[in-house]
């Protein structure tokens, strides 16, 4: 049985930004259009705004000022409930609901499309049963969560956001915990989605590999938003992190040194 599909969500920030009340901003004015299906991916340094960005999208943080728009609707115009059937979230924080297993935790993504006391449709069994197969965890569905090691609980936490169906998905830095071949099996599998995508990564060069869009944040302000290979240059990359960045040769790949203003800082 194939999954129903549900056409990805546009996503538009209007003039947003963000800081915790009266000391100052941690996000300041950031704009951007992404098309319904892309793949936006964010970088930028430690302490950029990263995960604040990906917050005020997935509806956690209300912007100080600007807007969020999902398919030209203001998400906090609308009910979370309206907006979780939508947006679905990976975040760096695993839950604590050790003692429940591995289906259960995913079943947890069915919450916003059921009516209060209603018992599992067979549609909900269906979309759990569909996001433990793309995620191949199957095999583990009846284990606790807290027995899993940290790969495969961050596997439970993506299937657990596609059984959500949402139209728009939103990772922090998903390929944490991931050894490599998961890291690239997680990307592929975030290029077949056909959803609209919103993702944080430290590493570049998965950036360029996954994105369509790529934002590059610093210090909380938009330094450069566009098609990946037209934000990834080794200039945009110096500014950003203070690195060398040499592409290498035939692809859209580097390798990163630091650069001897950086060697200094440190003799
Ligand atoms: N609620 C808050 N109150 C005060 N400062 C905050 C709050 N939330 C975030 N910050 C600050 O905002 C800045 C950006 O944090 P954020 O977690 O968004 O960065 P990031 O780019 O995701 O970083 P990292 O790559 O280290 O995960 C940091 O300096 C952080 O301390």
């Amino acid at each position: 049985m194939s999954c129903p599909d549900k056409p990805p969500a546009s996503l538009r920030l209007q003039g947003v930004s963000w800081g915790p009340s009266r000391s100052g901003n941690v996000l300041h004015d950031i704009s951007l259009d992404l098309s319904p299906g892309r793949i936006l991916v964010v970088v930028g340094p430690n302490g950029a705004g990263k995960s604040t960005l990906l917050r005020l999208i997935y509806r956690f943080l209300k912007p100080t000022t600007g807007r969020v728009l999902l398919d030209d609707e203001d998400i906090h115009a609308c009910s979370a409930r309206h907006v979780a059937r939508q947006v679905a979230a990976v975040l760096q924080e695993q839950p604590t609901d050790f003692a429940l297993t591995v289906r259960e935790i995913v079943a947890l993504g069915r919450a916003p499309h059921r009516n209060l006391l209603a018992s599992d449709s067979r549609r909900d069994a269906h979309m759990v049963d569909h996001a433990l197969g793309r995620l191949a965890l199957r095999p583990l569905a009846n284990r606790l969560f807290g027995t899993l090691s940290g790969g495969e609980r961050q596997r439970v936490m993506v299937a657990r956001a596609l059984a959500q169906e949402p139209r728009l998905i939103v990772l922090d830095e998903p390929t944490n915990h991931l050894d490599i071949r998961y890291q690239l099996e997680l990307l592929q599998l975030i290029r077949e989605l056909r959803i609209t995508v919103v993702c944080s990564l430290h590493d570049l060069n998965l950036a360029a590999m996954t994105a369509d869009d790529l934002l590059i944040l610093r210090d909380g302000h938009p330094l450069a938003f566009g098609a990946a290979e037209q934000v990834l240059t080794p200039e945009l990359i110096a500014q950003a992190f203070d690195v060398r960045a040499r592409p290498i040769q035939g692809s859209t790949q580097f390798d990163f040194s630091l650069n001897d203003l950086s060697m200094e800082s440190y003799s």
